[in-house]
Order: structure tokens, then sequence, then C-alpha cells
């Protein structure tokens, strides 16, 4: 890059297209600072009441427990084996008793009797009576008797009945996050089927005449990123995506945005582009027309200020619309900052925990906005990326994360909050 054109592209990403503070790019409207607008969306999430369903396994997976995990039995419900080797009774040494032993899974075996060994596996029902078990690398058979090698202390390598839990103990709360781990604890528990907060539902509605389906960018016409994009990056963030459509910029495209955001069976719409008030910019007076509640309009952050939160119904039958900017950074930007606390929130998940990591670098700021630049995370550092124009995903697609610079920007070194994309968080089970 030459230096006009470096210069060109900070300001780009700046956005510096309104120098006044506290005017968001929609129409004037007093933008929301960033973290007020994140806890405003969570807050929005939080407020409809939970549903709640009863799935199998597979469909329970990254959804929240809205019932106890409560142990169904003891575990381990017998007194179990916890090595290879043998159980005994009483002070050594033992007369083997013949036979092949105990495996896992075997009936109840007969009691010891006191001086008496059986040989048994891991996970194998000791027999009632039994003292200890010995590890088969520290007992020695040799004619009928058995020799342990080191002292024995009563109770060793038994694992007892209810170690783990007893029937009935709470193993956990509602709010949990069904992780792989749990559906290991809850198959262990006897549980087949798990009740659950299902994921909340979400339409994506791609507005704009100029986007192209496939094939190179030519006449003026550019491909659309954001269908490609939103999909799944909204199914990771712990969405069930019903649907992305494509509507025109002409009046159709309106009645068909209107139609949606009042009749849409999904509980949160997702619109990208006409958030501005240009010509064709259809989102605000739709939302106007159909009753909405603006809760945010426009944020303090660059890019994407002109991104928006409404609700539309009451809060038992509310629905939310997200209006993300058309700009393709901008989009990722409104998705941070308002989509994925809303959809935690509906999924009745905890908001991410918040943590810093020091800059590598000055990193210029916005004046009066707050700035998310796509970063690298190294051991030490996040190490910010070029190409992070409102309108380029070439950064962000390099990226771990975005870290949020505050107005006026950070020196080296200075912590920075950072947001973790979906993909490097590793946190999403969809
Ligand atoms: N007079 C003003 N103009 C603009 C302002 C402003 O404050 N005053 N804000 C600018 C900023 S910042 C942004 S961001 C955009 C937001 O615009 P919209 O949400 O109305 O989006 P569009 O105008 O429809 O598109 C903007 C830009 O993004 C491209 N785009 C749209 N959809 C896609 C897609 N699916 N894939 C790829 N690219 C897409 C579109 O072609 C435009 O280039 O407004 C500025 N203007
Ligand atoms: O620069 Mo705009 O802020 O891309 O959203």
């Amino acid at each position: 890059m030459t230096r006009t054109d470096a210069d060109g592209a900070l300001d780009e990403a700046l956005a510096l297209v309104s120098r006044t503070p506290d005017t968001g790019g929609a129409g004037g409207h007093r933008a929301a600072p960033w973290l007020r607008a994140r806890e405003t969306a969570a807050r929005a999430g939080t407020s409809v009441p939970a549903r709640t369903h009863r799935v199998p396994f597979a469909d329970a997976l990254g959804e929240v427990l809205t019932a106890p995990l409560e142990a169904l039995s003891d575990l381990p419900s017998f007194d179990t084996s916890a090595m290879d080797g043998w159980a005994v009774a009483g002070p050594g040494p033992w007369r083997v008793r013949p036979g092949d032993g105990i495996l896992a899974g075997d009936e109840q075996p007969a009691p010891l009797a006191d001086g008496e060994a059986v040989r048994i596996a891991t996970g194998a029902r000791v027999p009632a009576d039994t003292t200890a078990v010995i590890r088969s690398e520290h007992a020695r058979a040799s004619g009928g008797q058995l020799y342990s090698d080191r002292p024995v202390n009563t109770g060793q390598d038994i694992r007892p009945r209810g170690q783990e839990c007893r029937s009935g103990d709470l193993l956990l709360p509602v709010g949990s996050l069904v992780t792989p781990a749990v559906l290991g604890l809850a198959a262990a528990a006897g549980y087949d089927e798990l009740v659950t907060r299902p994921r909340p539902r979400v339409e994506i509605l791609v507005l704009g005449d100029e986007l192209l389906t496939e094939g190179r960018p030519h006449d003026g016409l550019i491909r659309d990123a954001l269908s490609p994009m939103l999909g799944p990056w909204i199914t990771r963030l712990g969405a069930e995506v019903i649907g992305t459509r494509r509507l025109g910029d002409d009046p159709a495209g309106a009645e068909a945005l209107l139609e949606a955001v009042t009749s849409s069976t999904a509980d949160v719409v997702v619109t990208t582009g006409g958030t501005a008030s240009g010509p064709v910019d259809h989102v605000h007076p739709v939302l106007e027309r159909a009753g909405a509640e603006l809760l945010v309009d426009g944020v303090a952050v660059r890019p994407g200020h002109p991104m928006l939160l409404a609700r539309i119904g009451d809060r038992d039958g509310a629905r939310h619309v997200v209006g993300l900017p058309g700009n393709p950074l901008a989009a990722v930007s409104g998705l941070l900052t308002l989509a994925e606390p809303l959809l935690r929130a509906l999924a009745g998940r905890r908001q991410r925990p918040r943590y810093t990591v020091p800059v590598e670098g000055d990193v210029p700021g916005h004046p009066y906005d707050t700035r998310l630049v796509p970063v690298l995370l190294t051991d030490e550092h996040a190490v910010p990326l070029r190409y992070n124009g409102p309108a380029m995903l070439r950064g962000v697609a390099g990226a771990d994360a975005l870290a949020v610079v505050p107005p006026h920007g950070a020196r080296s070194g200075q912590e920075l909050e950072i947001l973790d994309l979906p993909w490097a968080s590793g946190g999403c089970f969809t």
C-alpha cells in the first residue's frame, strides 16, 4: 500500500462520516455507547420467557438445561474394583479362589471368606466382605496362595457405591450448558433425554439489488458476501437458522421485509443492508410501519455504527430484529455487538466472560467511538491485522478475535478487551 492508500484505508476503517459525538448514521439518532448497546441486547433476550422441551442427547447439545440434572442412581451403583488384580478379605497371605475370576458386567459374585482372594478386573463388582483390591503388579500367586509385595490398606482400590453421587443428588443446576462432557455425565447417571431450552430460531434477510449469488463481480454488481457467512456464523452462536432469503431494494422487497418482521416464525429476524438513510434503505421505515420499538438505533462503534435492534410485540410474544449494516465488516461488528448477546440470552446461556490482552503496537482510534479491529492472538499479544476497513473481510478472515479499541486509540502494550470469534474460542457445540 502507498502512504495515501494506507491513509485512505484508515480513514475508512475509522468511518469518519460523522465527526460529531453522539450521532449515529441512523438519521441523526443518538448512538448508544458500544458497551451499553451490548448490555441492552443481552437484557432484551433475558426478558423473553424461556420455552422448554425434552429432547434426545444429540438435539440437547449446545442448549441449556431447564430442569436440574439429578442422579437417577448411585454412582458407582455398586462397589467397584478400580484396578485389575485381586480382591482380598482380611490380612494375607490369602487362599486363591479357583476359577476365572470376576469380570466387569458379571453377576454379583459370592462373598469372600476371611483369608480368601479372587482375581478381579477393573470395573467388576467386588464380592461382599472384600477388604481391599491388590493390583496385579503388586501381588504374586504361588501354590494356591497369594502374597502382596507391599502393605495393604483397608479399602484400597475399591470405588465404593455412591462415591461420586447418591441417587437424587444435584449433578448440574438449571442453566448449565449441555456440552459433550454433560452428555457423558447424563448417560452415566441413567438419562436418555434431557429437558432443555430450545435454541432461538433465526431468519436471515439479505437486502440489496446489487448482489450476485455466483461468479465474479461485474458491471457494478458484487457478490453477496453475507449469505454464505451469516448462516454458519449464527449457527455457531447457538441459534437455529431457519432460512436465508434475499430481498430486493424495490417496494416488493420492502413489503416482503414488512411481512417477515411482523409474521416470521423466527424469534429473531436478522437483516443486512438498508440500515442507513439512503434512498432505498428500507429498514427504518419498515420497522416504523410494523410498530417496532427501537431498543438500539445506532451504536458508537466503527465499523458498524448504523446497526440497530428492535422489538416487535409484547414480551411474551416478542420477536427481535437485528439490523446489520451492509458493509461486510460492519455486519460482523453488528453480529458481535448485538446478535451475539441477544442470542446467548435467548438461549439461556451466560454472557461470555470478558478478558483483555495487551496489544502489539499502537492502534489509532476514532475520536468519539469504539473501534473493533481484527487481531491474531499470540501467547502474549493481540496483533492487529490490516485490511480492516468496513467493506473488507480480508482481515477478519485471518483473525482469531476482534479487539475493542477505545476512543482515541491504544498505546502498544495497553490491555484491550478481546471478542473471540466463535471458531477460535471453540466453545460452540452446534
Ligand atoms: N450519508 C451517509 N451514508 C452512509 C453512512 C452515513 O452515516 N451517512 N454510513 C455508512 C456506513 S458506516 C455504512 S456501514 C453503510 C450502511 O449501509 P446500509 O446498512 O444501508 O447498507 P447498504 O447501503 O445496503 O450497503 C452498504 C455497502 O455494503 C454493500 N453490501 C450490502 N450487502 C452486501 C452483501 N450481502 N454482501 C456484500 N456487500 C454488501 C453494499 O453494496 C454497499 O457497498 O452506509 C454508509 N453510508
Ligand atoms: O463504517 Mo460503517 O461504520 O461500515 O458501519
